[in-house]
């Protein structure tokens, strides 16, 4: 008997892969990096209650099955003021430009529909494939949210809502099924173990900034920033690295030390702590505070930051 003969090879299944853009926008506080961290599986972006942390675009990358997506996190988008401000909505928008999905982030709890309608209508101009995402809905009460959704969709041309808590990750995967869904057929931007595109000299000055916000709550203002002075390996395989944390004014230097330095030792140890687990290396963190009135007007801070200083 002779053996069945092979069928002819097939010619090679196309690619299963999907790769795509969605960008998160949004008014300050949202809860923008709070859901790209949720999506990634792991923190990629800072957060805290202080409104415009974020500062600058930041991609997180995350993977569904065969779909990767690059997730671009926004400065909130608000009335700018300063310079640094109006650097700050610029990157937002750019943010979304040709994304494969635009997820418009709403705090249901805090803002009302008057106060996003302009946004509407400024995405509303814009070709992408829009979606709506009412967050936090761990705080939020029924009745109002749902009102809300139906204001908010009401003449728009989002295709879809929903309705999650980035914080408790309540709604997150089925979210991130549908987007997956969204994305185009292709192969893959970035390796399977890449979460995001910051250095890791950036995500270091991130996350003494997030340290300093958490820490500071409301007695600092939102003037401060923390630049690289340097990053270097030791030959034990550790890390050195330096920064500076600028303020605006002499007398907030005594808010930011505290009684005796214990404050900016906390927030150096807290700092050096996460950064050792995200790095899985030893980290040797040196902070220090610089007082310089107009950082938030100097080229070489906004372009450390990611910020485009001409525009
Ligand atoms: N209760 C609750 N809090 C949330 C949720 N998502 C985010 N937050 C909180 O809201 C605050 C702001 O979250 P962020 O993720 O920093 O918000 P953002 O939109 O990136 O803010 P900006 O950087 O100012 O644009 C933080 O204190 C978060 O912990 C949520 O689903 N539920």
């Amino acid at each position: 008997m002779t053996a069945e003969p092979k069928s002819a090879s097939k010619p090679s299944e196309p690619t299963a892969t999907r790769c795509g853009v969605v960008a998160v926008i949004g008014a300050p506080n949202a809860g923008k990096s709070t859901l790209v961290n949720q999506l990634v599986g792991q923190k990629v972006a800072i957060t805290s209650a202080k409104a415009q942390t974020t500062r600058a675009r930041l991609l997180g990358i995350a993977l569904h099955e065969q779909t990767q997506m690059i997730l671009v996190d926004t400065p909130g988008i608000f009335e700018p003021k300063r310079k640094l401000d109006r650097a700050m909505v610029t990157a937002a928008w750019d943010g979304t430009q040709s994304a494969d999905a635009v997820l418009l982030m709403v705090d249901p709890i805090k803002q009302r529909r008057h106060e996003l309608i302009p946004l509407i209508e400024a995405l509303s101009k814009r070709p992408e494939r829009k979606i709506l995402v009412l967050n936090k809905v761990d705080k939020a009460v029924k009745e109002p949210l749902l009102m809300l959704a139906e204001e908010l969709t009401a003449g728009t041309d989002f295709s879809e809502v929903f309705f999650i808590s980035a914080l408790t990750g309540d709604g997150v995967p089925q979210m991130k099924a549908a987007l997956a869904e969204m994305m185009p057929k292709g192969p893959w931007h970035y390796p399977e173990d890449q979460v995001s595109d910051a250095s890791e000299r950036l995500l270091a000055t991130e996350i003494t900034r997030e340290q300093l916000y958490q820490q500071l709550h409301d007695e600092l203002p939102y003037d401060s920033a923390v630049r690289p002075e340097s990053y270097t390996q030791r030959p034990d395989g550790s890390v050195e690295i330096r920064q500076q944390i600028v303020i605006g004014r002499e007398s907030q230097k005594h808010i930011v030390l505290g009684k005796g330095g214990r404050m900016i030792k906390s927030i150096g140890e807290a700092a050096r702590k996460e950064l050792s687990e995200i790095l899985g290396v030893k980290v040797h963190l040196f902070l220090h505070v610089k007082v310089s009135e107009n950082w938030a007007e100097d080229k070489e801070v906004f372009e450390e930051m990611g910020l485009d200083w001409g525009r």
